[in-house]
């Protein structure tokens, strides 16, 4: 995508700067197409471009109909069946756009929806400082987007990390000391919050200046200690793999996140958001549940249903012969294995479980 130079990046209306982070010059750039008369009657749904979110997203868009070609390059993609444009972005970039009310509906990390508001709190707390707005102008103001709900993928901790072998086991041993991140905002606050315990507001430090000294890097994080460009380091930690690969333990979680959709807090067609929210929530049921049918001497149901208990209620069907009935109802995938061994304890027969393509809480 073509960036405009800085001079034009900002349309009138806009405040430079307020919430976009020092990096966000294609953001801006962005805020310029979201402009144009072609996505102006579409609700704008942020999808990120690449990373670990990206194909588990796509997926969820496919199980929700949302029918679209992307061309080669592109990242503004028409929905052929919705009034709805899809933006592709950096997962990191996401909270911006979506918190700024550029786009309505967005899918990122809870740590990225995190380290935006706390940039978000800092940038309002260093321009209260300088005087440059009145406590009064903030306050009152809910910045930032909310959260619909979780997307069932995406799952990793934010970790404090130091080499195996050293002399640092905890974070207050590396109080004051070169950590090296892409979550800077989060580090930030997390090691205030150490060093100055008695200073919060809200749970977020107020107090003076950190000595501990937040190095931002923006990937392969983990190689910053073994290159002596930091002490320790904070970043996301899922199977642990790569921290142990670099020589690195886990010292402390600053916290645990997952895939979240989140919406604008002014979107543009709060209908149609309900309608892809409620289509999105139905996909992740689907795609925790399964159906469990199976047959039971009736005289055993009480003790089968116990097992199976469904989401509301189990299904219990009559069978031709007597005495006996089918049973069907959804399990949580993760457990159906457990559900089954126990189900054939009780006598039921006839096990069958199906996957449910699509589902509809409501
Ligand atoms: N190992 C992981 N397991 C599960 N989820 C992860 C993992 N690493 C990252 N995530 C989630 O995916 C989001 C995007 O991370 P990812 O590293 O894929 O970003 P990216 O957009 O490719 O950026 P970068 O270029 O910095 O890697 C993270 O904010 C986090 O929510
Ligand atoms: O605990 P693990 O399962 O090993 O996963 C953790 C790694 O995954 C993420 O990076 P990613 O591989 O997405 O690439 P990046 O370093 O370029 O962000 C994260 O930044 C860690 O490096």
């Amino acid at each position: 995508m073509d960036i405009a130079p800085e001079s034009q990046c900002f349309p009138e209306h806009r405040e430079p700067g307020l919430f976009l982070n020092p990096n966000d010059l294609q953001a801006v750039a962005m805020t310029e197409l979201t402009h144009s008369p072609s996505l102006q009657d579409r609700m704008l749904f942020a999808v990120p471009k690449k990373g670990r979110l990206n194909q588990a997203a796509l997926n969820l868009l496919e199980g929700a109909d949302i029918q679209f070609r992307r061309e080669h390059r592109l990242d503004i993609a028409l929905v052929k069946n919705l009034p709805i444009a899809l933006i592709f972005l950096p997962a990191a970039d996401i909270p911006t756009f979506v918190g700024e009310g550029q786009c309505d509906l967005g899918i990122t990390g809870l740590d990225q929806v995190q380290e935006h508001d706390a940039y978000v709190r800092a940038t309002a707390r260093a321009r209260r400082l300088s005087g440059e707005i009145k406590p009064e102008e903030i306050d009152g103001k809910t910045p930032g987007c909310e959260v619909v709900m979780e997307l069932g993928f995406g799952s990793c901790k934010l970790q404090v990390q130091a080499p195996e072998k050293g002399q640092y086991n905890c974070t207050n041993d590396l109080v004051g000391k070169n950590i090296g991140t892409s979550f800077v905002r989060l580090a930030e606050e997390h090691f205030a919050r150490l060093e100055h315990e008695d200073d919060e507001k809200d749970g977020v430090p107020t107090g003076g200046k950190l000595r501990t000294k937040i190095i931002q890097l923006s990937g392969s994080v983990e190689a910053a200690c073994a290159l002596g460009v930091a002490d320790g380091i904070v970043d996301l930690v899922e199977s642990g793999e790569t921290m142990r690969a670099c020589g690195l333990k886990a010292i402390d979680t600053v916290m645990e996140s997952t895939a979240i959709l989140i919406k604008s807090r002014s979107p543009r067609n709060p209908e149609l958001l309900d309608l892809i929210a409620s289509r999105i929530g139905g996909v992740i049921t689907a795609q925790k549940y399964v159906l469990c049918q199976y047959n039971i001497e009736r005289s055993r149901l009480a003790e089968a249903t116990k097992i199976t208990p469904g989401k509301r209620a189990a299904t219990v069907t009559p069978l031709d012969e007597d005495g006996w009935c089918a049973v069907s109802a959804m399990v949580a995938q993760k457990s159906i294995a457990l559900v089954m061994d126990e189900l054939t304890r009780v006598g039921a027969t006839d096990v069958l479980v199906l996957s449910i393509a699509n589902s509809r809480n409501s």
